[in-house]
């Protein structure tokens, strides 16, 4: 679930590239990148770490142009090393560097096509290089010096007729502009849109709407399913729709805890939709358990705080703080190991003693996974004197991977992978475990929406949107991502 970002500015953009970043970062932190354009030369940045690690003043001072792209890198295909950093860059046609959130489904009969039939080389295992050289040997086809709106368009014409999966993306092309693209299902997010300044108008593409928000630039729309959108330097848009059969699927994922809550995302607020799953969970609470005895609703920061407001509020008991997060440690789940994640949620959450002893605590969570958080956490509350232990999911069981730029490649990595909720409930440790049901959930970000098609909602019911992914596709990426084969790849390179 990486972020992206792109600018086409009035003058230099660097820095508003960089405040987008940190304001992206949730959506990945294993490597950072930002390419600006200055005249005809492209400068660049890109490196393993948190956006703050990666760029020092030196690095932001090299970092000169009108415009630019970033991304935050949470690895979904090939290895975590810095050769897969993002953006990419092609010197050919024109100069062209790209950032890609999502994933490609049939990434590995478009690498042989590249090879076989457009001669070209990839060098990294990164599907995101993959799908920068389809674009530019397309565009390429095009055969001209300079190209215009139409041949971009044409360009992604084809591009979507080559790849499957979900991606959002944004490419600079050197001495032009900015080309924002979306995949024909609309799977992944990306808004754009603008702000006035003395010199003219200036552009934002994102992958969320915070990034506009607080660099101060009014939302337009939500780049739409297939579209490309061509923001040229003079700062002309162009935008068409590039592929047949459109349709807006978007993930419901990103709502559940991708995004931010402050985010809008296809016209949906996932604060709102947030506030809405506790309030169904609550429901589904009291129709359980009509004569429930839970004394305090603890949330697990941070992303189920909002929902665990809700919950509290419609149970009509306490809501409590009770777990208190370092926040200097980022997000576990996006962590690349097992290891790692594991050790991370003791760092990262600890308990007030107060809130739990003698008491029958609901911790509520926004989802679990591979449920390392929850084992722990409710560890942390027997360990605290919580009397009785009551865990509840704000989004419904998580059993199925991920194909489209989450890194959930490993059905066997999941925690309800094949058990019941009372197995589940045995496993994490729990004395009752309640999941939000999946009607519910959609309902949740669906309610007063009606350009919303379906949501993608394939890690909870298994329905993959592209009708690509079987399952020979599914034991491949199990073979290859899961934790076990990416510890083997570790930071390798292809440099
Ligand atoms: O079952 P698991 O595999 O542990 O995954 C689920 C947990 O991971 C996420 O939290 P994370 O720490 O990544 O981020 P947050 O601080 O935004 O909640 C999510 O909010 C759950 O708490
Ligand atoms: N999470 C993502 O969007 C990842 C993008 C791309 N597949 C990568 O691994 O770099
Ligand atoms: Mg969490």
């Amino acid at each position: 679930m990486c972020g992206i970002v792109g600018i086409v500015g009035k003058s230099d953009v660097n820095l508003q590239l960089y405040d987008a970043l940190t304001l992206l970062q949730h959506r990945g932190q294993d490597a950072a990148g930002i390419v600006t354009c200055d005249r005809d030369r492209l400068n660049q940045q890109k490196a393993n770490g948190l956006v703050r690690d990666v760029f020092r003043a030196r690095h932001m001072q090299r970092l000169a142009g009108n415009f630019g792209i970033g991304h935050v890198r949470y690895p979904t295909a090939g290895s975590s090393g810095p050769a897969l950093a993002q953006p990419f860059y092609v010197n050919s046609p024109y100069g062209i560097a790209m950032a890609h959130n999502g994933n490609l489904t049939n990434v590995r009969e478009v690498v042989e096509e590249i090879y076989l039939q457009d001669l070209r080389h990839i060098n990294t295992d990164s599907d995101s290089e993959v799908l920068l050289n389809v674009f530019a040997h397309e565009l390429h086809k095009q055969h001209k010096l300079q190209p215009k709106a139409e041949d971009i368009f044409t360009a992604m014409k084809a591009v979507h007729k080559r790849v499957r999966g979900g991606y959002a993306c944004v490419a600079l092309i050197v001495g032009y502009g900015i080309v924002a693209f979306r995949d024909p299902h609309g799977i992944r997010p990306l808004v754009y849109g603008k702000r006035e300044t003395d010199k003219g108008t200036e552009y934002m593409v994102a992958s969320e709407s915070v990034a506009l928000d607080v660099l101060g630039y009014t939302l337009v729309r939500d780049v739409a399913p297939g579209e490309a959108i061509y923001i040229e330097l003079d700062g002309t848009v162009h935008s068409e729709i590039c592929a047949e059969d459109t349709s807006l699927n978007p993930c419901i994922f990103e709502h559940v805890y991708f995004a931010r809550p402050d985010s809008i995302m296809d016209g949906v607020s996932v604060h709102k939709a947030r506030l809405r799953q506790g309030e169904h969970l609550a429901a589904k609470i009291l129709r359980e358990r009509p004569d429930h005895d839970i004394d305090v609703v603890i949330p697990i920061p941070d992303s189920a705080r909002t929902a665990g407001q809700t919950v509290a509020h419609n149970l009509g008991v306490k809501f409590r703080e009770g777990m208190v997060k370092n926040r200097y440690i980022g997000r576990t789940f996006i962590m690349p190991g097992q290891k790692q994640r594991k050790k991370s949620v003791r760092q990262k959450l600890n308990a007030i003693e107060l809130e739990f002893r003698g008491k029958n605590v609901l911790l509520v969570d926004d989802s679990i996974v591979r449920g390392t958080t929850c084992k722990q956490i409710i560890q942390m509350a027997r360990e605290a004197g919580a009397a009785k232990v009551y865990f509840a999911s704000a989004a419904p069981a998580v059993k199925y991977p991920n194909v489209y730029g989450i890194d959930m490649p490993s059905a066997q990595e999941l925690v309800a992978h094949g058990r019941t909720t009372e197995e589940i409930c045995e496993e994490i440790g729990a004395d009752w475990l309640i999941y939000q049901d999946l009607e519910d959930l959609v309902e949740c970000s669906a309610e007063g929406n009606e350009k919303i098609d379906q949501f993608d909602c394939s890690v909870f019911d298994g329905n993959y949107i592209t009708g690509d992914v079987d399952d020979e596709y599914l034991e491949q990426l199990h073979a290859s991502r899961n934790d076990e084969a990416k510890n083997e790849k570790g930071n390798e390179t292809s440099l």
